[in-house]
């Protein structure tokens, strides 16, 4: 993990590629502002919210202490359009013995394609997301998500994704997904 950070901070120094600010980053600090988000986007659903419970709002994948849960640093190259996820999935995250949960790599192909979104788009939502689980991924190994902005149609925004080892030898998964950008003017 740390042998990957370093090989893409070098990659950062011509400004080619820039370190994504991910740990503990939420895109809101205050729960105002959630609570803003919610009313301006997601009317409907902001009847059901308890207001009360959102003071302790945080990013799903930044919940479990360190080296247990999700540990992942992300990388953007704007030219390409491309997002790098380098991800170890801690102990706390099994599926079947030894091998890393399909939800927590459909959660960390989601963060992945949703950041490479949001950066093209900002406030983005998940419509679709097709995963092909091609190989299990060991528990606790570090692997590469890389996905890539395939195209913008409207307010679709098309990504493609695949989960790989650190030596690309093996392809572990293989995702594509629609995100849309959210229109304040559609009560959604
Ligand atoms: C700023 C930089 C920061 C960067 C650093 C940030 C780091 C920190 C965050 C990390 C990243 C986390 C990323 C998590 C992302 C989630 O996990 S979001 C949670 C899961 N997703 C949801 O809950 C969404 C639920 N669904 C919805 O809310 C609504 O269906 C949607 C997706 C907003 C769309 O509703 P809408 O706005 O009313 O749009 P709608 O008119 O229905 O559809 C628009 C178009 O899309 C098409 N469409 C819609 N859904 C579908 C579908 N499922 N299949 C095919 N076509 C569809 C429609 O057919 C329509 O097409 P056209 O007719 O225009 O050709």
């Amino acid at each position: 993990m740390r042998l990957l950070f370093d090989q893409f901070m070098k990659k950062c120094e011509d400004g080619s590629w820039i370190h994504l600010p991910s740990y503990n980053y939420t895109l809101f600090q205050r729960s105002q502002d959630i609570s803003a988000f919610i009313h301006a986007y997601l009317p409907t659903a902001s009847k059901l919210i308890n207001e009360e419970k959102l003071l302790q709002a945080k990013i799903f994948t930044r919940n479990f202490e360190d080296g247990l849960g999700f540990e992942y640093v992300m990388f953007y190259n704007d030219v390409e359009k491309r997002v790098v996820c380098v991800f170890e999935g801690g102990p706390y995250l099994q599926g079947m013995p030894g091998c890393l949960h399909g939800g927590a790599i459909a959660t960390m192909i989601d963060a992945t394609v949703g950041t490479s979104a949001m950066i093209a788009e900002g406030i983005v939502m998940t419509a679709n997301l097709n995963i092909n689980f091609k190989r299990p991924v060991p528990l606790c190994s570090v692997v590469l998500i890389n996905s890539q902005l395939d195209k913008i149609e409207g307010r679709k925004l098309f990504i493609s994704c695949n989960v790989q080892s650190v030596d690309e030898k093996t392809l572990y998964t293989e995702a594509t997904s629609l995100f849309i950008k959210l229109d304040p003017e559609k009560q959604v």
